[in-house]
């Protein structure tokens, strides 16, 4: 497959810096300078500084959890790209449905955030996903296109590349239950066509579409054996270096 697989572990609001150091460093050593597979961690914003010392040099890559979409000054709270870039994140994940539902996101809000963060040098990771009542309502494709669209308006061709898009199905975060992989397969491959039909077919085909939700070893082989499935943003397995690892070893395999 042309596009590489990216595992990303989000650490959510979990791991003191100490304890984000001690994983990042198993995390580190686990993945080699030839790895077919980007790896991504993205700690909590105090543990950021830290665990980019750890994994300096690696082929482990950082990530941060948000943004906020204004160069710097009065906004008490929030983290600059200028901020991110100064702890060499290379990745930004914007959209969680954590965030939608809790602190009230909009997919406009999100849409600045995604552009802010091409302006400013950082790799956008938007996230969507259905709850289950809209998916039992049969409104699944909708609400992702919904999402989808609402959060690239006005991002260009040229930066579509740099952009990830993860789809993670509300009903299957930190639940336990994970989407079949047909079910994601179904979805991964409406959101790709949605970004032929906006950017043609040949940017559709260079963006990576991850899947999240309640990921972990056990079924990580057959999410990732699906067309469009290019890796995984992964919650809770992330935070254990041996299930990390192993998710990696999924992603190498099916390569
Ligand atoms: O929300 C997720 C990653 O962003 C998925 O979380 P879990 O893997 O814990 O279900």
């Amino acid at each position: 497959m042309s596009r590489k697989y990216l595992i990303a572990g989000n650490w959510k609001m979990n791991k003191t810096p100490a304890d984000g150091a001690d994983l990042a460093k198993e995390i580190a050593a686990f993945v080699t300078k030839d790895e077919s597979v980007e790896v991504v961690i993205c700690p909590t914003a105090v543990a950021l500084d830290r665990v980019s010392s750890v994994i300096e040099g690696s082929a482990v890559k950082l990530g941060a959890q948000n943004l906020y979409p204004k160069a710097s000054g009065a906004y008490t709270g929030e983290i600059s790209a200028e901020m991110l870039r100064a702890v060499f994140a290379k990745y930004v994940v914007l959209g969680h449905s954590e965030r939608r539902e809790y602190f009230g996101e909009t997919d406009a809000f999100v849409n600045e955030k995604v552009k802010f963060s091409l302006e400013n040098n950082l790799n956008p990771i938007l996230c969507i996903g259905e709850t289950l009542e809209q998916r039992e309502a049969d409104e699944t494709l909708e609400v992702n296109k919904t999402q989808l669209l609402g959060g690239l308006e006005g991002v260009s061709e040229e930066d579509m590349p740099k952009v990830v898009i993860a789809y993670e199905p509300v009903w299957a975060i930190g639940t336990g239950k994970t989407a079949t992989p047909e079910m994601a397969q179904e979805v991964h491959a409406a959101i790709r066509s949605e970004l032929a039909a906006k950017y043609g077919e040949a940017v559709a085909e260079k963006v990576r579409i991850l899947y999240g939700g309640s990921m972990k070893p056990a079924n990580a082989d057959e999410l990732l054996a699906m067309k469009d499935i290019d890796g995984g943003l992964i919650g809770g397995a992330a935070l254990d270096a041996k299930s990390f690892s192993d998710l990696i070893a999924s992603a190498r395999k099916a390569d």
